[in-house]
């Protein structure tokens, strides 16, 4: 089964995520707000593009079910997770102008050009397996957060957001639908490979992800220019 194996090999990346600095921090209230603010400027920018590749892949793939999850689950991204982080946000007074003037992180960036890669070297899923780690690794830490629970309202409002049922049952339905397309005869060997590759790759841009947020990670200090902003298009 695919997420058996590819979980298997991603292993350290995910136990490190549950063990992050960031992770435990949030939990117990004191991560600083520059870091949790860093944190949702730099997933702003991942966000818009993950919902695009959904677009992409469903545009991209043959298969009805890959491609009617991936419309969908753009559809919940735009009107759920998105719409929280707006009032995140406005909570945060994160306004438009720090935006613009907030370059993209590296680790920010080179996640989501891992996943557009995807379709240009391999296939619509091989891109899917790129995605999965986002959904299915901040499920499995709402899970193991929601019993704990964080003194601070606003980081606990974010570990409610990957605690809830649809959040599991959603999950359910990815895995459910990529396991069938691994195991599908036209998945050659070199596929499901490519597939586990990515899958690997995502659950270790998604460890660093948090170090980016937690060391307010830039690009070399001597550059003198910067790359461009996470300023939505
Ligand atoms: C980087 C990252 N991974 C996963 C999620 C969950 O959707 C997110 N919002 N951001």
């Amino acid at each position: 089964m695919f997420t058996e194996i590819a979980l298997a090999q991603a292993r350290p990346y995910w136990e490190g995520s549950f063990t992050h600095p960031f992770i435990k921090e949030l939990v117990a209230g004191d991560l600083a707000s520059t870091a949790f603010r860093y944190y949702l400027l730099q997933d702003r920018y991942y966000l818009e593009h993950f919902s695009k590749i959904h677009l992409l892949i469903a545009q991209q793939s043959s298969d009805t079910q890959v491609k009617a999850l991936m419309y969908q689950s753009a559809n919940n991204l735009a009107d759920g997770e998105q719409m929280v982080r707006h009032d995140f946000f406005q909570e945060l007074q994160i306004k438009p102008a720090e935006i613009a003037q907030t370059p993209i992180a590296p680790t920010a960036y080179h996640y989501v050009s891992h996943m557009y890669r995807q379709l240009v070297e391999h296939t619509p899923n091989v891109a899917l397996a790129s995605l999965l780690p986002c959904a299915w690794l901040y499920q499995a830490i709402g899970q193991r957060l929601a019993t704990k629970g964080s003194p601070n309202q606003l980081y606990q409002r974010w570990i409610d957001t990957y605690a809830s049922d649809e959040m599991t049952e959603s999950v359910q339905t990815f895995k459910q639908i990529i396991n069938h397309v691994y195991a599908d005869p036209k998945t050659t060997p070199a596929e499901q490979q490519e597939m586990v590759d990515a899958f690997v790759i995502s659950s270790a841009m998604e460890y660093n992800f948090w170090g980016m947020a937690y060391e307010l990670e830039t690009w070399p200090s001597d550059a003198k220019i910067q790359p461009k902003s996470a300023k939505p298009q």
